[in-house]
């Protein structure tokens, strides 16, 4: 048997720590032992203390003061950092014993989940290295983008780009369900669950914000650019490879609501068995980072 993880990622505010917390809790009331590691290197209130902090090998805010970096590149320059001083997390977890949940922290850059390769390396040494830990991730999209399509299929290619990346088990979740239950009709949000192109054609909301206004031919136009035809046909394309994937679909998760936490606990711990239970994969090449710190806040 070997120990398991689940890493709680997705953009930033989408809910992560939340639901972080709310996990403990639960695995606290059903006698659960639990191991919190934060890996985001700018977090500062916990509602449980972590076993492992990012920030007492390197922080955000001192990267930035140092190297003169802004929130993104300091963030990418703490993540490389962490590489290069791995045996942070290893000489910890070694002594993790396999009965413990570890949960993974991460910030909400949207940069470290989708163009930089640092994410599958971390994964790769967490998994596939000596510490040998069966990993889920569990990707977080707040619910409330329902309300606006074309931002809800941006991160829902966002999660996927993070399943492509990481090639490991994967839970997406759709976050902060209070909010828009009672909003968004049941039967609409069943098409959320599993995401359709042929919800941007149903956006009657929206629809004429994308007309095009006659005789404005300038493409640069804000008007286009923000909310005309092309615009339109970019959320079409994206909402189109979403849907020949058919790789995304999410759970619904209520993080102030232990029922819905122990739901999505229950989906983490059977992608996690399954995982166990397939024949181990060859690991991929490694790959440099090929980016500047500079060039992430560009
Ligand atoms: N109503 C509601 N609010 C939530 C829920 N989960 C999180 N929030 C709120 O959303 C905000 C962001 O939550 P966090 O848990 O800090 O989000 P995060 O993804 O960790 O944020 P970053 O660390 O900045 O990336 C906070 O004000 C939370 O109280 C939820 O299930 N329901």
């Amino acid at each position: 048997m070997s120990k398991f993880g689940v890493l709680v990622m997705g953009p930033a505010g989408a809910g992560k720590s939340t639901f972080c917390t709310a996990l403990i809790q639960h695995l606290h009331n059903n006698k659960r032992p639990c191991y919190y590691v934060n890996l985001d290197p700018a977090a500062e209130d916990f509602a449980f203390e972590p076993d492992i902090d990012i920030k007492d090998l390197i922080s955000l805010e001192d990267v930035m003061e140092e190297m003169g970096l802004g929130p993104n590149g300091g963030l990418i320059y703490c993540f490389d950092f962490l590489l290069e001083n791995l045996d942070f997390l290893t000489e910890s977890l070694d002594t993790v014993t396999e009965e413990y949940l570890i949960i993974f922290d991460m910030p909400g850059q949207i940069e470290l989940y989708t163009h930089v390769p640092i994410l599958p390396t971390l994964v790769k040494h967490l998994m596939r290295g000596s510490l040998n830990i069966n990993m889920c991730a569990a990707y977080l999209l707040e619910s409330t983008f329902v309300i606006d399509r074309p931002k809800f299929f941006a991160g829902t290619l966002s999660a996927m780009s993070a399943m492509l990346m990481l090639e490991m088990p994967h839970v997406n979740l759709l976050s902060k369900m209070d909010l828009v239950k009672g909003q968004v009709a049941r039967k609409d949000l069943k098409r959320f669950i599993d995401p359709d192109v042929g919800l941007l054609d149903d956006d009657t909301s929206r629809t004429m914000e994308f007309e095009q206004t006659p005789g404005d031919s300038d493409p640069l136009s804000a008007k286009n650019v923000m909310g005309g035809s092309s615009f339109h046909r970019l959320n079409r394309a994206v909402a189109q490879l979403i849907d020949d994937f058919s790789m995304v679909s999410f759970l619904q998760l209520d993080a102030q609501n232990e029922d819905s936490v122990g739901a999505v606990l229950s989906y983490i711990d059977d992608a996690i068995q399954y995982h166990e239970a397939q024949e181990p994969r060859e690991p991929k090449d490694e790959v440099e980072t090929d980016m500047g710190y500079d060039d992430m806040d560009r």
